[in-house]
């Protein structure tokens, strides 16, 4: 599947030029060993937007983070980030991104307040204006009760909010978010998810890897699936969907002699004996749903069950994914 899909165009502006990029790559590779990690990725994430890199475990998503964060190199290509070459001008780089990764950089034995301050501190804000952004976005990420607690005592959730409030500390325009809903309860992430976007609708550009399908539907605007060292597919939830077939008409019976009946009459219908139920292939369109009632009007079947299935990101994941996976090195 991967080999056969069609590149998606640029996102381009209102007048049809390409978009200012954020981050842009071209041929980004790197092996560990003999392992080929990234295998020539590109990549143009427009200012402003949210993006997420999707992938299977292993599949390079850390560290194409790590690279285009100049936390390591890269063994070819070229990238920009926030408009600088990343290799001749890393310190730039780093001047105008935050990171969040998996391990937080949070320290437990001092307070949020205190670990935010030391963030300010190393971003050379004087002591006022560090008191003042400190306080600020304690505020905005409602930790300010818990502010003069030690942070091991902080929830998951908090501690990860007390993360991504110390990478704001500097201001960064692109924040790279590795993983920021891993381990967190349904309603912390929706919490996450909520800060995200007023991240995105201050102008800030965010890069988010993510395993959760549905967080990348739910939040980014562009969505690449990562597998075997390549970009499998690359473009809007929607149009990752239309990618791949799997819609279809499910229809469930309660009594054996209907089940049976129809199975008979619907000839090209997947049958599951065990459920009872017949699926039909379906584009989801209510013209072509018409005609499948009206033919099952006129087959004089009934179903006790009619559920319609549109292609999800679920799909899309299994059937980009589906070959031969890397197995993971021992780090
Ligand atoms: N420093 C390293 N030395 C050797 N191999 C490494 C190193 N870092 C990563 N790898 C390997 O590179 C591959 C990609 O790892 P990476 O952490 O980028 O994947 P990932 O997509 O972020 O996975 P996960 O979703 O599990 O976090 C894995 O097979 C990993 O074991």
């Amino acid at each position: 599947m991967p080999s056969s899909v069609m590149p998606m165009p640029m996102p381009s502006q209102a007048d049809g030029r390409p978009s200012p990029a954020a981050v842009s790559a071209v041929g980004l590779r790197k092996s560990y060993g003999d392992k080929v990690v990234l295998d020539g990725i590109d990549l143009h994430i427009p200012e402003g937007s949210i993006f997420a890199l999707l992938g299977p475990n292993g599949a390079g998503k850390t560290t194409a983070v790590k690279i285009l964060s100049t936390l390591i190199t890269a063994d070819g290509g070229q990238a920009r980030v926030a408009g600088h070459d990343l290799t001749a001008e890393a310190q730039s780089v780093r001047a105008a991104i935050g990171v969040t990764g998996q391990f937080s950089a949070v320290d437990g034995l001092i307070t949020g307040e205190e670990n935010m301050l030391l963030m300010a501190d190393l971003n050379h804000l004087s002591k006022q204006e560090g008191r003042r952004v400190t306080a600020e976005l304690l505020e905005r990420f409602d930790l300010t009760e818990a502010a003069k607690k030690p942070a091991s005592t902080y929830s998951g959730g908090m501690k990860r909010r007390l993360d991504i409030a110390m990478t704001l500390v500097g201001s960064p325009r692109i924040i790279f978010l590795d993983e920021p809903t891993t381990g967190l309860d349904p309603r912390s992430r929706h919490n996450m998810w909520q800060i995200i976007r007023e991240l995105v609708s201050d102008g800030v550009t965010v890069f988010l890897t993510t395993q959760y399908l549905e967080e990348a539907d739910q939040l980014a605007d562009r969505i690449a699936v990562l597998n075997n060292g390549k970009i499998a597919a690359e473009g809007t939830a929607e149009e990752l969907k239309r990618l791949i077939p799997g819609g279809h008409i499910r229809l469930r019976f309660t009594d054996p002699d209907a089940y049976r009946a129809a199975a008979t009459a619907l000839t090209g219908a997947a049958r599951d004996d065990e459920a009872l139920a017949l699926q039909l292939p379906s584009n989801g369109t209510q013209r072509e749903l018409r005609s499948v009632l009206d033919w099952l009007d006129s087959a004089d079947i009934e179903a006790d069950e009619l559920t319609l299935h549109t292609p999800d990101l679920d799909d899309v994941f299994f059937a980009l994914t589906a070959t031969a996976q890397p197995k993971e090195a021992v780090r």
